[in-house]
């Protein structure tokens, strides 16, 4: 039997500040491996990026790197290599993986690219990541992605022309594994930026980072933490000099009450009323748009875009309101409904997004002259007799059919 190959996995990123989830991608990904049978991971590599990549919020490459060995404590196989994070440029990922290839002397042992879904995605925004550095990166390294919550790296790669023929490489080179779907019942959003912007609320971030880097934040006022109040009085109430001492002890008693609450200014009193008057008004307005007159009644005079039928549904059609909520309605028996306007629109998304990302492609070079007589809308070249597609040109007061239902759409509301 052949020995498992060698793996060292590698994480680029900004670490800005590394969070529990950063660990837990590396741990994630070595058991999904070793259960495999044929890769033995015998290494983890954090490489921050510099100071150079000029992120937003970026703390110095200093700090994330101490935060990064505090966070590095407790683990027994992943290491820090500030490299990337010491030049004074910004280097691509391809450079990093080439740089750390080329320290290893043993060349059984194999390097790939750890990553979360989004850095996967990041593949298919327009001139970040070159086609062929990520040919490069696929071919010579490989990668080991971590699905993240509101991600769907599968549908990323069977659409992405170049990790779509990596995916089936020989298993000797399997470019992309599934290491883990992190879905948990209730979702934890466990990201730097939450991290990030629970220090600079005041929140806590307890079990998000380790209570070293919490520690360090504090002491070096990073994130805009130390001028927090709040931050102060949770992690060090007895030396805080801003924050006002506890007046009950952390037990799981309910605090005291307030003696003295605060009266409401009027000037919340105003707000409130006025955002009640805006709701009536708003539910007023909408009342009126979501009227769908039956077909005796012709021309129809119906607010909103027309967005697709029959690949949803057959006898549904969905549109999308001004006030961008989601009305379907009934082809064959007139009635329209509302009330599963948002759930039908994420379906539609999720059953459509492949007609969508054609029909983006169409809507450049269509016209109206490219309309039809029998069909209200022009169709997409890839999905003939099927789709039915508002574009987004002026449909001033053109009555268009639709199997037999008229829709008049007014160039304000078809966008
Ligand atoms: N919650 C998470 N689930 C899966 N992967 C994650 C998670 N958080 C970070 N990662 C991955 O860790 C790597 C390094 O991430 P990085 O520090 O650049 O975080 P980021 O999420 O891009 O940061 P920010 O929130 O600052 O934009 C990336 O590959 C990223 O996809
Ligand atoms: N072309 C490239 O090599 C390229 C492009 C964008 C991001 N990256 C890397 O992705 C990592 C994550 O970046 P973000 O923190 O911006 O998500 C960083 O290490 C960055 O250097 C590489």
């Amino acid at each position: 039997m052949c020995s498992p190959t060698r793996i060292i996995l590698l994480a680029c990123g900004s670490f800005n500040p590394i969070t529990n989830m950063h660990l837990r991608m590396f741990e994630l990904a070595r058991d999904a491996l070793h259960r495999s049978g044929r890769y033995q991971v015998i290494g983890g590599i954090i490489s921050p990026v510099s100071d150079a990549y000029n992120k937003k919020d970026l703390a110095s490459a200093k700090h994330r790197c101490a935060m990064i060995r505090l966070s590095l404590k407790s683990s027994d196989w992943i290491r820090l290599e500030p490299w990337e994070s010491e030049q004074e440029v910004w280097s691509t990922t391809l450079k990093v993986l080439r740089h750390h290839k080329e320290q290893r002397q043993d060349t059984s042992t194999q390097i790939r690219l750890l990553c979360g879904a989004d850095l996967l995605e990041s593949f298919g925004i327009p001139g970040l990541w070159k086609d062929k550095d990520i040919e490069e990166i696929l071919n010579k390294y490989g990668l080991v992605c971590i699905s993240r919550s509101g991600s769907n790296p599968e549908k990323f790669i069977y659409e992405h022309d170049i990790l779509s023929k990596y995916q089936v490489a020989p298993v000797s080179q399997e470019m992309v594994c599934w290491a883990a779907n992190i879905q948990p019942r209730v979702q934890i959003q466990v990201t730097p930026m939450s991290a990030r912007r629970a220090l600079r609320r005041g929140e806590s971030v307890k079990y998000l980072v380790h209570d070293p880097v919490i520690d360090y934040v504090k002491t070096h006022n990073l994130y805009g933490a130390g001028e927090n109040e709040d931050f102060c009085r949770m992690y060090e109430p007895a030396t805080c000099k801003q924050a006002p001492q506890c007046e009950y002890s952390p037990t799981w008693d309910t605090p005291p009450s307030d003696p003295s609450p605060k009266r409401k200014s009027p000037l919340k009193f105003f707000q409130r009323f006025n955002w009640i008057i805006n709701r009536i008004l708003k539910l007023t307005v909408l009342s009126w748009d979501y009227q769908c007159y039956p077909r005796s009644i012709s021309p129809v005079p119906f607010h909103g875009q027309l967005l697709t039928n029959q690949r949803l549904s057959p006898t549904r059609v969905y549109y999308r309101t001004v006030h961008d909520s989601y009305v379907s309605r009934s082809v064959d028996s007139d009635t329209s409904s509302r009330s599963h306007g948002h759930r039908s629109y994420r379906r539609y998304r999720e059953l459509n997004l492949d007609e969508e990302h054609r029909r983006r492609d169409y809507r450049r070079d269509s016209s109206l002259d490219s309309l039809d007589s029998d069909h209200s809308f022009p169709r997409s070249p890839h999905s003939p007799r099927r789709g039915v597609t508002c574009i987004g040109a002026d449909l001033s007061g053109l009555v268009r059919r639709v199997r037999g239902m008229r829709v008049t759409m007014t160039p304000e509301t078809c966008v």
